[in-house]
């Protein structure tokens, strides 16, 4: 597998070694030496799995101090449009989201580490799964509105699918607003 740099300060787009033959094909989702090897010393604590039917978006979201979850995301079938939104205010790109096309096929992954919203819009039905590197704390979850205007995400999804929870999310700027002013 090999790892990549994105727009995002930290965030790593991951393309697995695939090993195909007459029955189909085989990769290493993760490898704790290869991590290692990599530099990178995240523990994963927890394996999430969701499907998601085409035209569902899911986030955007996170979990707040001292509950935060890095997580690393991929798809096992189907395809999706993938979100990180660096929400560190230290951070050079703090306000900055990069969107990802994953999909079962290229088994590509992106690592989002801790202080990072996340959220997928699944342009078919898709199976969905990720390694966290923290523990579910439902008191901590925080999240973002998926239709932020400031944000304007082109989500490439006519009709979408959002959960009650979801649609009441606040928007970037009143959760920010002393980070936009300094
Ligand atoms: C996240 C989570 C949820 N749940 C329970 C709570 C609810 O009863 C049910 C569905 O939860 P929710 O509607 O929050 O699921 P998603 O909308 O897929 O949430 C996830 O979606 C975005 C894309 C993320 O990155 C987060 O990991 C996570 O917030 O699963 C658990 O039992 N454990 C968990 O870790």
């Amino acid at each position: 597998m090999t790892f990549h740099e994105t727009s995002l300060r930290d965030v790593l787009l991951i393309r697995p070694a695939i090993f195909t033959d007459e029955r189909g094909h085989f990769f290493e989702s993760f490898n704790a030496e290869v991590w290692r090897k990599q530099g990178l010393t995240n523990h994963f604590v927890q394996d999430n799995q969701s499907f998601s039917k085409k035209g569902v978006i899911r986030g955007l979201h996170f979990q707040s101090a001292p509950y935060e979850q890095g997580k690393l995301v991929r798809v096992i079938k189907g395809r999706v449009l993938d979100l990180a939104l660096d929400l560190r205010p230290q951070s050079p790109t703090f306000g900055q989201y990069e969107l990802f096309e994953l999909d079962g096929e290229s088994g590509n992954m992106v690592f989002i580490p801790e202080g990072f919203a996340h959220g997928f819009a699944a342009l078919e039905d898709s199976i969905f799964h990720y390694k966290c590197t923290g523990q579910y704390n439902k008191a901590a979850e925080g999240g973002l509105r998926w239709d932020d205007p400031y944000l304007a995400i082109p989500w490439n999804v006519t009709n979408p699918i959002v959960s009650e929870k979801d649609q009441l999310l606040p928007l970037f700027q009143d959760l920010f607003k002393e980070s936009l002013h300094q």
